[in-house]
């Protein structure tokens, strides 16, 4: 059963489309990626989803309420994690919570017993007495989830929730969205990390300048890139394999250059010497040619055309 229906949505700032004609659907109890380079409209798409941002035209569908007419009561059902966190650096973890609890009505007694619970679960017990701008990156994000699901929303929304922290938080709050999902919330999350995405997601949408070019599960991702043979070349010194004369000797095949690597693509197992002997005829000495199965991000590259580096960008932060 769909969660939230997202149809026709489009934003423009001014004369700049930042969202084009977008649709997708989540279904309940999944988790829902939404994955793309810098700009590519993964927050716009979000905040219109939320409520932060009115979409230029386009409809959204939340758990049967029109969020765009019925914001507030369509905000009762979900929760929000943006990647800048929102709660306040003054008050405690504890009091942090308490004061999320409290806008979405619950009572003091409720709140504080789900507050207390949440801290633990959250490994956040001796902190909570700390004032929230003395916590570490990592601690702020998992604070920040745990008020995102204070009120135990159908649906949780977040924004790179990977992004910018250390390796041991990043796998905390993997392991703490699989947990949410095993209890039933559905989970819809930008990213630009394709591992992230591959260990965390059943379905992926891929945004692109404002338009999706691609929505599938993370097995048929996979599976479609099965259908294709990898072999990366490395060369003794640094050199430059791929040009016009390599794509006229073999047709057939797709090359590509990253990082001194020259890699070679086709739909069917080939034979690795003929392009060896090609490199070595050019001066080239092959020190390794490995072949490689394909992974998510390789139909990244494959589907959108972009480097799947370029999604690893300044925000990186602590993540290394
Ligand atoms: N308030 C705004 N006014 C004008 N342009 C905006 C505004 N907010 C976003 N944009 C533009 O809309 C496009 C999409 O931005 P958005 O923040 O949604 O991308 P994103 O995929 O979340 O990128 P990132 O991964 O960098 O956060 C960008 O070109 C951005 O510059």
């Amino acid at each position: 059963m769909h969660i939230l229906e997202v149809t026709n949505l489009s934003k423009k700032y001014n004369d700049f489309a930042a969202v084009k004609h977008v649709d997708f659907s989540v279904e309940e109890g999944e988790i829902f990626g939404f994955l793309g380079p810098n700009g590519a409209g993964k927050t716009t798409t979000i905040n219109m989803i939320t409520g932060l941002a009115r979409p230029t035209s386009g409809f959204i569908t939340l758990a049967g309420i029109d969020c765009v007419k019925n914001t507030k009561l369509a905000q009762r059902v979900m929760g929000i994690v943006p990647d800048e966190s929102n709660l306040y650096d003054d008050m405690n973890g504890f009091e942090n919570l308490c004061f999320c609890a409290s806008l979405y009505g619950m009572r003091k007694m409720q709140r504080e017993e789900k507050a207390r619970e949440l801290l633990l679960e959250f490994g956040l017990e001796k902190a909570g007495n700390r004032p929230f701008k003395a916590f570490s990156k990592g601690m702020k994000r998992k604070l920040t989830i745990a008020a995102g699901i204070i009120h135990e929303p159908k649906i949780l929304f977040m924004d790179e929730p990977t992004t910018g922290i250390d390796v041991e938080s990043a796998k905390q709050i993997r392991e703490l969205i699989t947990g949410l999902k095993r209890c039933g919330t559905t989970v819809f999350l930008t990213t630009h990390y394709i591992e992230d995405a591959q260990r965390l997601c059943d379905r992926i949408a891929f945004i692109v300048e404002g338009q999706i070019v691609k929505i599938a599960s993370v097995n048929e991702l996979l599976e479609s890139s099965q259908a294709e043979y990898i072999v990366h070349f490395t060369f003794d010194g640094s050199a430059v394999a791929v040009d016009d004369e390599l794509k006229k000797c073999f047709p057939d095949y797709d090359f590509e250059e990253q990082d001194g690597i020259c890699i070679c693509r086709a739909p069917q197992p080939f034979p690795i010497l003929p392009l060896v002997r090609f490199f070595e005829e050019k001066g080239l000495s092959v020190y390794e040619a490995k072949s490689v199965h394909p992974s998510l991000e390789d139909v990244f590259v494959k589907i959108t055309g972009i480097e799947a580096k370029k999604l690893v960008k300044e925000k990186e932060g602590g993540r290394k």
